[in-house]
């Protein structure tokens, strides 16, 4: 088997006859031809985060207080950057993170699907958002033998949250991830100086629309009067009152896998797995729901030390390239999930630009493994990284 990184020499081997990628080699270009695509109602939604947005850039920015010490003859000419969850082994430490808004980053409306393919051609698995442009079934259908995993949010309804639980199940879905950092939405300045909430419009709500339990609710379907169905929409999404009492519930709704997104306290990461929840999922949002909040990457070492090894912690906010993946892994992820780098490859590129991010990802991970002298992923310890000096 060919290791990541050799998807380099073909890189330098076209220039040899004065070829050029045409997709990004750098996560800033990539932004950049992203804002050049993409509506300003969709660019400020995927690029902005809260308040300043201090999270956001210190999300990015912690992984600059960790190096990696290189290890010599070390035995790594080839690499192994498989991991193991949940019974599965998967091919790469990667995850698509949940973007609600995936589905209108692609030019044809169905970057859903888009993103669904992708995962069937890489093996790395997608987590569907509860707010898709395309039905969840639609999604799971494209997953091909990669495993999807769905995210919920949970509606103030219980009948609607189970509906979609038993139709994530019937789907095929094999984990269920619920996100608890958004219970209500964080203050956005730049989508509130442009009015811009893509949801209010009807965008995004396709699970919701096509929800038995949901249309029940309306005195006309949503292909009658959508700006009635987008307000029931708004009065169920958010949930400030779900509580610790509410985990029970949640727990019995399914046998698959249950993650608890958003957890970055090791108090809340112990008392989720004392209720029964399968893993952790450490993450501020990438800084899109408070702002003035620590990096994520700060708080993942104490939540994996909380849970212990036995329990998978998946890690995101703030990954960028694939040295940041190492180095989360070495702070305690069993995975680490990306979101707006995916986002912008398939705003440039369509499901051929997702796959070149993932596969830039894994690139420059499995390079640097080689040459660190880290052959396995569970060679990262916490011992491969020291902090940089200041
Ligand atoms: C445009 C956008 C939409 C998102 N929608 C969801 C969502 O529907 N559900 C969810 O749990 N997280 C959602 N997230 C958060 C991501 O799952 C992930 O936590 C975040 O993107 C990680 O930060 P990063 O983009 O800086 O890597 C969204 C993120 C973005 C950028
Ligand atoms: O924008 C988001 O990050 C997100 O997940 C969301 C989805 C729906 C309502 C509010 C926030």
């Amino acid at each position: 088997m060919p290791n990541h990184g050799d998807f380099q020499f073909g890189i330098y081997l076209d220039g040899l006859s004065g070829t050029r990628p045409e997709l990004p080699m750098t996560y800033a270009e990539l932004a950049r031809r992203a804002e050049r695509v993409m509506s300003e109602q969709v660019w400020s939604y995927v690029e902005g985060g809260a308040g300043s947005e201090g999270t956001q850039r210190g999300n990015v920015a912690a992984f600059d207080r960790w190096g990696l010490v290189p290890r010599m003859l070390a035995g790594a000419a080839e690499r192994d950057l498989s991991v193991e969850l949940f019974g599965a082994r998967l091919p790469t430490p990667l995850l698509l993170a949940p973007v609600g808004v995936i589905g209108i980053c692609a030019e044809d409306g169905h970057g859903d699907l888009a993103t669904a393919r992708a995962a069937a051609a890489t093996g790395v698995p997608m987590i569907a958002s509860t707010l898709t442009q395309d039905p969840m079934e639609d999604v799971a259908a494209q997953l091909g033998a990669t495993p999807g995993w769905f995210q919920l949010y949970p509606p103030n309804d219980r009948e609607l949250t189970e509906s979609f639980v038993r139709r994530a199940e019937k789907a095929g879905f094999s984990a269920i991830v619920v996100t608890l950092d958004t219970l209500t939405l964080g203050w956005r300045p730049r989508d509130l100086a442009i009015a811009s909430f893509p949801q209010l419009r009807g965008l995004c709500l396709a699970n919701y629309f096509t929800d038995p339990v949901f249309r029940a609710r309306l005195a006309a379907p949503p292909e009658e009067d959508p700006q009635a169905a987008a307000g029931l929409w708004a009065m169920l999404f958010g949930n400030q009152r779900l509580s610790w009492d509410d985990l029970p519930w949640l727990r019995s709704l399914t046998s698959l896998p249950l993650l608890l997104k958003g957890v970055c306290h090791p108090d809340d990461a112990r008392r989720a797995v004392d209720a029964g929840v399968d893993g952790i999922y450490c993450s501020n949002h990438g800084g899109r729901q408070a702002d003035g909040g620590l990096p994520a990457l700060d708080c993942l070492p104490g939540v994996a030390d909380a849970v212990g090894a036995h329990v998978p912690v998946i890690f995101d906010s703030g990954v960028r390239s694939g040295v940041h993946v190492l180095k989360a892994l070495a702070l305690g992820a069993s995975a680490v999930a990306v979101g707006r780098p995916y986002a912008y490859g398939l705003a440039v590129g369509g499901q051929a630009g997702i796959e070149h991010v993932l596969r830039c990802l894994l690139a420059e991970a499995d390079l640097t493994m080689a040459i660190d002298g880290y052959p396995r992923i569970a060679d990262l310890g916490r011992d491969a990284l020291r902090p940089v000096a200041r």
